[in-house]
């Protein structure tokens, strides 16, 4: 795995006869109410990895959300979906690890898949704890006991330093998924050997980390350019003067940014030639969409996408580049009158050489537009991608890392 060869894959075990317990990440939008899952691009990804445990056991360990979320379900409609996908039964077994789960996993056949009840339900699950602290806890030693191999294919939950994640591998061997290898692949391509010019696109509402982002790749010469959308380009036009109207100042303070604008301003300072901020926007005035540059915006007019001169810069510096990483929409897309720049930016940024998305605002809405396939990556991971591309070495890999040393 490029940089990451102390991880081992699939390739490395034999996994025939095994019971292998699967850490994925199912977490997906959901009605709650109705059980219907609203968007299963996290199940269909997986998919591959299933299949290739076919002569093992497979126990399926996963969550749906988190404490006190409406959406903190049960995943008797993630097993049926699951099952829809493989074309096979995905046995559902409401426990974790008591007596029922251990009994389905005894009783389970070489090809068998069975899902076990929402690992969060299980408050071990939901605390932060190191690998040798989770390695502790009631819930891994138990779920240990059922298996013979750990395989994490989680990358959306790659970020959390939760027991599953970590401490499985302290005491199983633990091996990556093929969809944990070809995100880390993908990803880490972004820091070497991507074709450059390599231009950042950082948009949507997550402005924290987007400008985290912003500046390890300028300050390590990852990127070449950064080009700014949606609020985050809110921001950077705040640090350079820029009057934005009181209705996206409120949006930045509501969302706790506003000590944001300082940081832009410093990062602006240092690589101001690098950072593309469109200055022609589209604002909301009296119900309506009303183009204009940002100098002239009424002080009463939200800021809700580019404008169409706006986008010419845009277009400019995607074109000029052979690798794009896109992350975040470019404006309020679920408005058709904002849409606008968010769809001609994913159109573009579709025709680099290497193209890597992050997000699942964007991921949505590249899928609705038959783009999926246009683009080299688009990742499960939204916070995971994020703190992947800071540069940080997320917790799960450091795990994988660590039972590859311990488990030769
Ligand atoms: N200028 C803007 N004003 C308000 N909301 C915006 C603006 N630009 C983008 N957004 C919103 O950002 C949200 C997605 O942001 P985010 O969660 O960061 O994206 P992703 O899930 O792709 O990481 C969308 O709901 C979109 O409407
Ligand atoms: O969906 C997830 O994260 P994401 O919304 O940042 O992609 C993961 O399942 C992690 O969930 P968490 O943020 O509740 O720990």
């Amino acid at each position: 795995m490029g940089t990451y060869s102390k991880i081992k894959g699939l390739s490395d075990v034999d996994i025939s006869g095994k019971t292998v317990l699967l850490r994925v990440d199912f977490n997906s939008p959901i009605d709650p109410q109705a059980g219907v899952i609203l968007d299963d691009k996290r199940f269909r990804e997986i998919l591959y990895t299933i299949k290739a445990l076919d002569k093992a056991k497979t126990v399926i360990i996963t969550h749906q959300s988190r404490p006190g979320k409406k959406d903190f379900t049960s995943l008797v409609s993630h097993a049926h979906r699951l099952s829809e996908l493989l074309g096979k039964e995905v046995r559902f077994v409401d426990d974790i690890f008591g007596t029922c789960a251990r009994d389905a996993v005894r009783n389970a056949k070489v090809g068998d898949v069975i899902m076990l009840e929402n690992v969060r339900f299980n408050a071990e699950e939901n605390l932060k704890l190191s690998g040798e602290e989770s390695a502790k806890t009631v819930l891994v030693k138990n779920l240990a006991r059922m298996g013979d191999l750990f395989i994490n294919d989680a990358f959306g939950t790659a970020h959390r330093s939760q027991p599953t994640i970590v401490g499985l591998p302290e005491v199983l061997p633990a091996i990556a998924g093929l969809l944990m290898e070809r995100e880390v692949e993908n990803l880490s391509r972004v820091f070497s050997g991507a074709p450059r010019p390599v231009t950042f696109i950082l948009g949507g509402t997550k402005v924290d980390d987007s400008i985290d982002v912003a500046r390890h790749v300028l300050t390590n010469g990852i990127a070449d350019n950064v080009l700014a959308v949606g609020v985050v380009a809110n921001i950077f036009l705040a640090a350079k003067g820029y009057s934005i109207g009181k209705p996206s100042m409120d949006l930045i303070e509501q969302l706790g940014y506003i000590g944001q604008i300082e940081i832009a301003k410093d990062i602006l300072s240092r690589f101001g030639e690098k950072i593309v901020v469109p200055e022609h926007v589209a604002i909301k005035k009296e119900g309506a969409r009303v183009e204009m540059h940002v100098r002239d915006i009424p002080s009463d007019c939200p800021i809700l996408d580019l404008g169409s001169e706006g986008l010419i810069p845009c277009l400019d510096v995607i074109k000029r580049s052979r690798t794009v990483v896109l992350n975040g929409p470019a404006g309020l897309f679920e408005e058709s009158d904002y849409s606008f720049g968010t769809y001609e930016i994913i159109k573009a940024a579709a025709e680099a050489e290497f193209s890597v998305v992050g997000g699942g605002h964007t991921a949505a809405v590249i899928e609705k537009m038959g783009y999926d396939r246009k683009f080299t990556h688009i990742s499960t991971g939204g916070g995971a991608c994020i703190e992947f591309l800071t540069g940080k070495k997320l917790p799960a890999i450091a795990a994988l890392e660590k039972s590859a040393e311990r488990f030769t």
